[in-house]
């Protein structure tokens, strides 16, 4: 929806439209619909993270949130470095269960695996030829594609060759290696104004914690059967590099029940997932056995959505909750000690009506 609405504002409006109309008459209490911010999406993700695995309410060290869309991605940590003074417009601020989180958090738009891809290919076709060889396409794959269609994206129209027929026949090669360096030029890590950058100049602080990574980096980390990061980051290529030489028929024989788009393209999404983790976010070999590819947390989906729905509800309290200043034990000991106190002062009040013995004198 951002991308849309950079590119066509009235277009986003008639979905919003439609969306309010159809909501509108549903049982939900509807309060109106707004595009999410790339800012809210990241910081959003990072609460769900956070809130499912109970880390906010015992004030535990926190987990980092990679989220990767089709248009856009999102990473999401507290790093003791950042305070937020270096760069403002990365910080968000909050409060939660009694806890102070200053959150580093950035959105790329156009670096979801979908926008990625035709960044990729402009890449590859920018002086308009008839067919390109991709390594990142499995050897044996081939389909005719407009250029009007790839270049339909404000991610990549400004570079759309002028001098272009209207369709283009991309055929794959399969190389790893080669895709990797075709998936770098999407990166600019020429300029970095602050102390330090990911990439394209913006901020990043020192990498810290563990890191959940949801959404499309497990679909794709899942079906490469690469989600356990335990495995050295060295296998991890060589594995995604067999991957991307199997040619593309014995692919489509492996998995005919996948969906053509998505098999044809898990070479290119591995490739470009392991590239954004290293070259673009700057985890190394031994700082990425700290990220966990997770789809569900104790049964519910990682994403913003949870951490939004959260946050509107006040489901999430600022300060913690009064906690007792002894646990139940301990008060019903304190009560019973109190009322046998009572007890012996009632007695002791008493005492004047008691009985007095009568002492007789002894005969001698
Ligand atoms: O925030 P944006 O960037 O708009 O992201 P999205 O809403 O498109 O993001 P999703 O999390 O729904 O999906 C992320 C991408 O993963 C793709 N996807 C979904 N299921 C998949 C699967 O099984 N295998 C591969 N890709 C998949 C989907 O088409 C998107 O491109």
């Amino acid at each position: 929806m951002r991308l849309l609405n950079i590119e066509n504002s009235g277009a986003s409006d008639r979905v919003f439209q439609a969306v309010s109309e159809s909501l509108q008459k549903s049982p939900f209490s509807f309060q109106g619909a707004r595009i999410l911010s790339g800012q809210e999406e990241g910081a959003f993700g990072w609460v769900t993270v956070n809130y499912l695995d109970d880390r906010l309410k015992q004030g535990l060290e926190t987990t980092g949130a990679l989220d990767l869309g089709g248009a856009s991605t999102q990473i999401s940590f507290i790093s003791d470095s950042f305070d937020g003074s270096e760069s403002p417009a990365n910080s968000v601020a909050f409060r939660l269960y009694g806890n102070d989180y200053n959150l580093y958090t950035h959105s790329f738009l156009c670096y979801g695996k979908d926008q990625v891809l035709r960044m990729a290919l402009a890449h590859q076709t920018q002086s308009g030829p008839e067919s390109i060889l991709d390594p990142c396409f499995h050897n044996g794959y081939s389909k005719i594609k407009n250029y009007t269609e790839l270049y339909n994206s404000p991610c990549v129209s400004d570079r759309k060759p002028t001098s272009a027929n209207q369709v283009f026949t991309h055929t794959g090669k399969g190389n790893f290696y080669q895709c990797q360096e075709v998936v770098k030029s999407v990166f600019d890590v020429s300029k970095c104004k602050y102390s330090q950058c990911s990439f394209n100049g913006i901020f990043q602080p020192i990498l810290q914690g563990p890191f959940g990574a949801f959404s499309a980096y497990y679909f794709v980390m899942n079906f490469l059967n690469l989600t356990d990061t335990s495995v050295p980051l060295q296998s991890v290529k060589e594995a995604l590099a067999r991957h991307c030489a199997t040619p593309w028929d014995t692919i489509k024989k492996q998995h005919p029940e996948i969906k053509e788009k998505y098999l044809s393209e898990y070479c290119f999404s591995g490739t470009y997932i392991l590239t954004l983790l290293t070259e673009g976010y700057n985890f190394t070999a031994e700082s990425y056995s700290s990220i966990k590819f997770i789809k569900k947390i104790k049964g519910s989906d990682a994403g913003w959505t949870l951490g939004y729905m959260l946050n509107l509800t006040n489901m999430i309290p600022a300060e913690a909750p009064d906690t007792p200043l002894l646990p139940h034990a301990g008060y019903v000991s304190v009560v019973t000690i109190i009322a046998l106190v009572l007890f012996a002062l009632f007695i002791l009040s008493l005492r004047p009506l008691w009985p007095r013995c009568s002492q007789k004198p002894e005969i001698v």
